[in-house]
């Protein structure tokens, strides 16, 4: 890059409108998290037809945790990620980012500009744009960042992407085409392009669905090393995967949460037990150890 263009690129960094009016900064640090708590989600209903897919639900996020959701087909985990990211309106309850945002009050944009990003199991990258384009575009179409589209990248973006690509593992990979990664890459990938708006809270819903092992352990590692600077939050049926990543596990169970603890106070929960027992026998598999959910 000549001196002169990136001159130019550090002036258009010091007068981007977001840095010399401050409102116009993502809103994300105004999330209050002094209690530690990131996510209050209070006594949230929501029926379909008379059918309470959220019945009461109350669940609590600490700032910076890595909680795993887990339950029976049906329990309520996508409609409460639904509700949290705004894509569809509860009946009734109160769901708050820290203690001062409530998400209610709010649709998907204005949600996902506050720092909630959400992963959905498919992945949806790309397939003929480059990884770094990919990454690019997720940038630059970052609600939080002012219309850049046409734009070349700031120096400080450029490095942010830089630093995402090596956070998942891709930064070899940065000139190949999305579809030609596999199934795993591509989900680091995705998990990448929301990591680029730098969210406080991730929601990732059944991320190891379809990889290999060495994926799987892989994204354990991602995972876990994206928690503690930001907060996450996993939907995953993979009960193996769930006991390798989660220290805190809440189920959820028609709607309602059945129990909250380690996996093993999980495995040995009396209603847990009494639950799963009563699905096992309908399906007559074979309980070995403690419960299998
Ligand atoms: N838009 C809708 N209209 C009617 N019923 C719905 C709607 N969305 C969800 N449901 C019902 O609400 C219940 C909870 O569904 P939800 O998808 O939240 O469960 P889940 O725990 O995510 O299950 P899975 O593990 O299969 O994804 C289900 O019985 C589902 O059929």
């Amino acid at each position: 890059m000549s001196a002169l263009h990136h001159s130019l690129n550090s002036l258009r960094e010091t007068f981007r409108p977001d840095q010399v009016w401050p409102f116009l900064a993502p809103a994300n640090a105004k999330v209050n998290v002094d209690k530690n708590v990131i996510l209050y989600v209070e006594d949230l209903n929501l029926s379909f037809d008379g059918f309470k897919a959220l019945n009461h639900l109350n669940l609590y996020i600490n700032d910076g945790e890595l909680r795993c959701l887990i339950g029976a087909n049906g329990a309520g985990k996508t409609t409460l990620m639904d509700v949290i990211t705004g894509k569809t309106q509860c009946d009734s309850g109160s769901v708050f980012f820290g203690q001062n945002q409530n998400l209610l009050n709010k649709d998907e944009a204005e949600i996902a500009q506050l720092g909630i990003g959400r992963k959905f199991q498919k992945p949806t990258v790309f397939e003929e744009q480059t990884v770094f384009d990919n990454l690019e575009l997720s940038l630059k179409t970052d609600k939080g960042v002012l219309p850049t589209l046409f734009s070349r990248l700031t120096p400080t973006q450029i490095d942010r992407i830089d630093n995402v690509l090596h956070i998942i593992g891709l930064a070899k990979h940065r000139f190949m085409l999305a579809g030609a990664l596999s199934h795993g890459q591509k989900q680091w990938l995705e998990i990448g392009m929301l990591l680029v708006s730098d969210p406080r809270l991730l929601l990732i819903d059944e991320p190891v669905a379809g990889m290999t092992p060495q994926e799987t352990e892989r994204t354990a590692e991602l995972l876990t090393s994206l928690a503690g600077e930001r907060t996450v939050i996993v939907v995953e049926h993979d009960m193996e995967f769930v006991r390798s990543i989660a220290k805190t596990v809440t189920v959820l169970h028609q709607g309602s949460v059945l129990a909250e603890g380690t996996m093993d106070q999980i495995q040995s929960n009396k209603d847990v037990i009494e639950v799963y027992l009563g699905e096992q026998e309908a399906t007559d598999d074979v309980i070995t150890e403690g419960v299998t959910l």
